[in-house]
């Protein structure tokens, strides 16, 4: 049974409309008007118990508001939420024990208290038992590396601290699903990778469900293994990275050694309307090919029409300018709706 289940899930977001000074509040106080931004349209999402699922998408894509509407801080407009069977919403004290949250730009430690209380508060809250207190607390500790600042307040941390203890606290109460907003934002590359190794160890030793936002294309590579992205409030995708770029990233580069003199290769080849040749010497020439017009055994035979192949390599799609276009709105992937 699906953790995560979310059918026809809608937020539409009423903004006042005001006219400047005095006489435009007096104006909207008589007689407001409202306009409405759709930030969330039927949204349909099921997720099974230990999956890795990045959901990613443009600012203003609608992010933020479904993993708030998840979460039970937002009531939906529409349709309808199973997060451990519960609606988040509705049983919202129920669901907090057994869900892990984690927005990168706010932070769950108390501020002036020493963050080792803000833990003891948290367990006395969610009513850990004490030795499964000590247990998870010790091994958070060992896997983040809390040590040195559990005794500082969280006014006097650094960003990459305050993040480490933030993620400790939303695994503290073995949640079954944690859900985290940009949990990488603003921090230096070792940080980041130290948060994308817990995160794959505690899935991978304690089978928590993790759906992450982020704008970082190594969390989403290293952590996930299903993508899901949203744009202007819709589903455009739902399904495994690599069967998105194999889906989408058309252009494929081949680089050939010939027996051959590539530059002769290059010659007669180079007027094929599916490929390009974009580099070419003595024995090789690399090519750049369409690979919906064109599979690699094309152009090997076309290869060997001029010469002989000697060996052949193919570049693994490029993951990095695959997703900037994505998040871009410069690659149109609408007609890969559905999973894959
Ligand atoms: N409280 C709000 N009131 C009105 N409109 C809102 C509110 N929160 C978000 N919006 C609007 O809803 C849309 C979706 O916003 P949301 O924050 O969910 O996007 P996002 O994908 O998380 O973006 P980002 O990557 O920039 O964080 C945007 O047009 C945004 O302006």
């Amino acid at each position: 049974m699906a953790i995560i289940e979310a059918t026809a899930l809608s937020k539409t977001y009423q903004n006042a409309v005001k006219e400047a000074g005095l006489a435009g509040a007096l104006k909207h106080f008589i007689k407001p008007v409202f306009t409405e931004i759709k930030a969330v349209s039927e949204v349909r999402l099921s997720i099974e118990p230990g999956e890795t699922v990045a959901y990613v998408g443009p600012n203003g894509a609608g992010k933020s508001t479904t993993i708030k509407m998840l979460t039970g801080i937002l009531k939906p407009s529409g349709g309808q939420i199973r997060i451990n069977g519960m609606d988040p919403y509705r049983d919202r004290l129920e669901n907090t024990k057994r869900m892990g949250v984690v927005f990168g730009q706010r932070t769950q430690l108390w501020w002036d208290i020493p963050v080792s209380e803000s833990f003891t508060l948290l367990r006395d809250i969610y009513a850990i038992p004490p030795n499964r207190y000590k247990e998870n607390l010790a091994w958070l500790s060992d896997m983040l590396g809390l040590g040195p600042f559990m005794g500082s307040s969280a006014r006097k941390l650094s960003l990459g601290q305050r993040m480490r203890a933030d993620l400790a606290l939303a695994f503290l109460h073995d949640p079954a699903v944690v859900f985290l907003d940009e949990p990488t934002i603003g921090l230096d590359v070792a940080v980041r990778e130290r948060i994308r190794e817990f995160l794959k160890q505690i899935n991978r030793e304690r089978g928590t469900t993790i759906l992450l936002t982020s704008h970082d294309l190594d969390d989403i590579r290293d952590v996930c293994d299903r993508l899901v992205v949203i744009d202007r409030g819709t589903i455009i995708y739902d399904g495994k990275l690599q069967a998105l770029l194999d889906q989408c990233v058309r252009c494929r580069t081949m680089h050939l050694r010939l027996a051959s003199d590539g530059r002769d290769f290059a010659k007669k080849i180079g007027k094929h309307p599916d490929l390009e040749v974009i580099a070419s010497g003595p024995c090789e020439a690399s090519i750049e090919f369409d690979r919906f017009a064109l599979s690699a055994k094309d152009i090997i035979n076309l290869a060997n029409s001029t010469g002989e192949v000697v060996d052949f390599r193919i570049d693994e799609p490029d993951i990095e300018r695959f997703i900037k276009n994505v998040y871009e709105g410069k690659l149109d992937i609408s007609e890969n709706r559905g999973r894959a």
